[in-house]
């Protein structure tokens, strides 16, 4: 642990990186995979199992949580960690994502963005100021800029004005969140599926020399070559020393290419969504427990792994909850799949520490490929 906010860099393999952050509320393992916890908690987990599948950071969501249960309401409970009980770090996003994605949106100007809240319809005005103020609130350790995020495929020119302006509100954050020791807040590079575009919010981003940069933009309905050509293009202008964050990335295949490109943290809803709806994340590749061809099979999704929930169960069981839609079968599912994506993070980190993270990966996706037998 840190009293300030530290990113060492402790080894390299071709672009692939392995670091540590550490800040006063614990030291982060990267490449890191960060569990999301949307609304204070992961959903259909319990965040001890979280700790110890290997997580050294959460995510909270400053969209909902400012709806609910409140900024000032979680601020007077004592902050996000104290209210759900993970005193290691937390991440939060702006919200301007998902407003654009979650809510009835009724304005985007310079000042920010105003929107009807999903939850009651009550209306909202969000500027780069008043979010970090909010990611205050939550005492969340890392803060994301305000930033507006275009989906794809969209024309060039609205993607130049939404990267022109979520550098202007980046600006406005960085004076906003002041100076934090022991926390950070990270620009977010936009640009969409146009290099120009992407190199200049790089560059104007570093000049506003932050703690760390995500890559944002990306993972909202391009082609995942697309994806990788703009890491090609965004990752070299960053500075090599501060962490690099691919927003909303991504399944286990997204994130070994990744990180073949220089980033250093993720953050998905994959494992858990999917696991909620029967989807199993594997060594040998994907498994889907609801396939009929599951409900005698006694064998467990792995025998050889080191979560209960993927050792000790049978297909069979796990088939029959979710096709009875009990919530044990979204529970197991979801464990199972937080772990494998740590298992696969922990199995980056130690090739990547020992050389050999091209073998790994080709290993690791040949596994992928031969599939579950
Ligand atoms: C999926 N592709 C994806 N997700 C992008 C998120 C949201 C990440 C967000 O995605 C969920 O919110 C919807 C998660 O909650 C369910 C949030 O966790 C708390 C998570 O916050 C980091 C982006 N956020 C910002 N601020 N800017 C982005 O450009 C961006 C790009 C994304 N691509």
């Amino acid at each position: 642990m840190s009293e300030t906010f530290q990113f060492t860099l402790k080894a390299t393999d071709g672009k692939a990186r392995l670091g540590e952050i550490s800040m006063p509320r614990g030291t982060i393992r990267t490449p890191a995979f960060m569990p999301v916890g949307t609304v204070g908690t992961v959903k259909a987990m319990y965040l001890d199992q979280v700790r110890e599948g290997g997580a050294d950071i959460i995510l909270g969501n400053t969209y909902h949580l400012m709806l609910r249960p409140g900024a000032e309401r979680v601020a007077r409970l004592g902050g996000l960690h104290e209210l759900i009980r993970w005193p290691e770090p937390i991440l939060t996003d702006s919200g301007g994502f998902q407003v654009m994605s979650l809510s009835g949106l009724r304005k985007l100007d310079e000042q920010g963005v105003t929107f009807k809240s999903h939850v009651d319809g009550s209306l909202h005005h969000m500027s780069p100021e008043r979010s970090i103020e909010i990611q205050g609130l939550l005492d969340s350790d890392i803060q994301m800029q305000l930033d507006e995020c275009v989906a794809l495929p969209a024309e060039p020119k609205e993607i130049e004005r939404a990267m022109e302006l979520s550098l202007r509100w980046a600006e406005r954050c960085k004076i906003a969140f002041g100076n934090q020791p022991g926390k950070a807040m990270f620009g977010i590079v936009q640009g969409g599926d146009q290099p120009a575009l992407r190199i200049r919010s790089a560059e104007g981003l570093k000049q506003l020399d932050l703690k760390g940069y995500a890559v944002g933009g990306l993972a909202v309905g391009e082609p995942q070559h697309v994806m990788l050509d703009m890491l090609n293009i965004t990752l070299p202008v960053l500075p090599t020393e501060k962490p690099r964050y691919l927003m909303g990335v991504g399944t286990p295949d997204d994130i070994i290419k990744s990180v073949a490109r220089g980033i250093d943290m993720f953050d998905c809803v994959m494992p858990t969504r999917s696991g909620r709806h029967g989807l199993a994340f594997t060594r040998k590749g994907k498994v889907n427990i609801r396939n009929a061809k599951h409900a005698e099979d006694v064998r467990p999704l792995d025998e050889q792994s080191s979560c209960p929930a993927t050792r000790d169960y049978s297909r069979a069981y796990l088939h029959h909850l979710v096709r009875s839609n009990e919530a044990l079968g979204g529970m197991l599912l979801s464990w199972n799949n937080l772990s494998y994506y740590q298992e696969l993070m922990q199995g980056i980190r130690k090739a990547i520490a020992e050389g050999r993270f091209e073998d790994f990966m080709a290993e690791t996706q040949e596994a992928w490929a031969r599939g579950d037998d």
